[in-house]
């Protein structure tokens, strides 16, 4: 029961008029294709690893939890991978969007794949440049970790382009290890949540109110969840009889 309570955490992007709005945090995971996006965002809200996951198109996942003390909803927006092409990074549309529309955004390459860690430096400009004035927070994670044998990035590279693009490194297992997922998105929180509140967006427009935000006013909402597909994935998980997830 405790899990499927769980599980309803992750809801639709809108929230019903007239409820209260706790503090949002908005993250968006960014990365070539296959490195464990999915996986990593999975992970990190339900503490499940499921290995089998469709290419995404862009699902948005909302969650309450409790950071520093203070209830915040969460909300991660997994996007669809990006690939290097002979003019450059070929991105759908939808990731800059997504990138436009995040407080943060979690840059992801799977250490078993060379040309995933190439795309992040292509990924990290973009950020910069969508962020406008600001350029929001961003972490580097190195997926896969678990996949010795497969490795195709020395582990001192990550460390060494975080440092060049300024921003904090993870080598990360989403299949193995939850606490090292959880502790790399729940730093960024804590980072976020000790930022002023931005000024809310519109959850029918997805528009800010207020003119001085870093981001263009006319951002499309991100897409919301394609519940079909989250309610596959939540039967996936109760039926592999793990005993309980606790709250982040
Ligand atoms: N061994 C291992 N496999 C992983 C890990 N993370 C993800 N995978 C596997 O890698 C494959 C791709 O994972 P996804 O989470 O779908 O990757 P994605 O980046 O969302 O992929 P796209 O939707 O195509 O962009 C799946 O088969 C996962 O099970 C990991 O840490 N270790």
């Amino acid at each position: 029961m405790r899990l499927i309570q769980n599980m309803t955490t992750i809801t639709e992007f809108c929230a019903p008029e007239n409820q209260p709005l706790s503090r949002v945090i908005k993250i968006a995971v960014v990365g070539g294709s296959g490195v464990g996006k999915t996986a990593l965002v999975v992970r990190f809200l339900t503490r499940r690893f499921i290995g089998d996951y469709e290419r995404n198109a862009g699902n948005l996942y909302s969650r309450e939890v409790q950071v520093d003390g203070e209830q915040v909803t969460i909300q991660v927006q997994d996007t669809p991978g990006g690939e290097m092409t002979n003019n450059g990074v070929k991105l759908p549309d939808h990731v800059t969007c997504s990138i436009q529309w995040a407080d943060a955004v979690v840059l992801v390459y799977s250490v078993t794949d060379r040309r995933s860690f190439d795309l992040i430096s292509q990924l990290h400009q973009l950020v910069v440049r969508a962020g406008g004035a600001i350029v929001p927070p961003v972490i580097l994670l190195a997926n896969k970790a678990d996949l010795l044998h497969l490795r195709r990035v020395d582990s001192q590279q990550g460390p060494l382009l975080a440092g060049a693009l300024g921003c904090s490194f993870y080598e990360v297992s989403a299949s193995e290890d939850y606490n090292q997922v959880h502790g790399a998105f729940h730093r960024l929180c804590c980072q976020l949540a000790k930022q002023p509140p931005a000024p809310s967006s519109s959850p029918h427009t997805g528009a800010s109110a207020a003119p001085e935000k870093r981001r263009s006013p006319l951002i499309p909402r991100p897409k919301s969840p394609n519940m079909q597909d989250l309610k596959r994935r939540f039967k996936q998980a109760l039926s592999a009889k793990v005993r309980t997830v606790t709250s982040v």
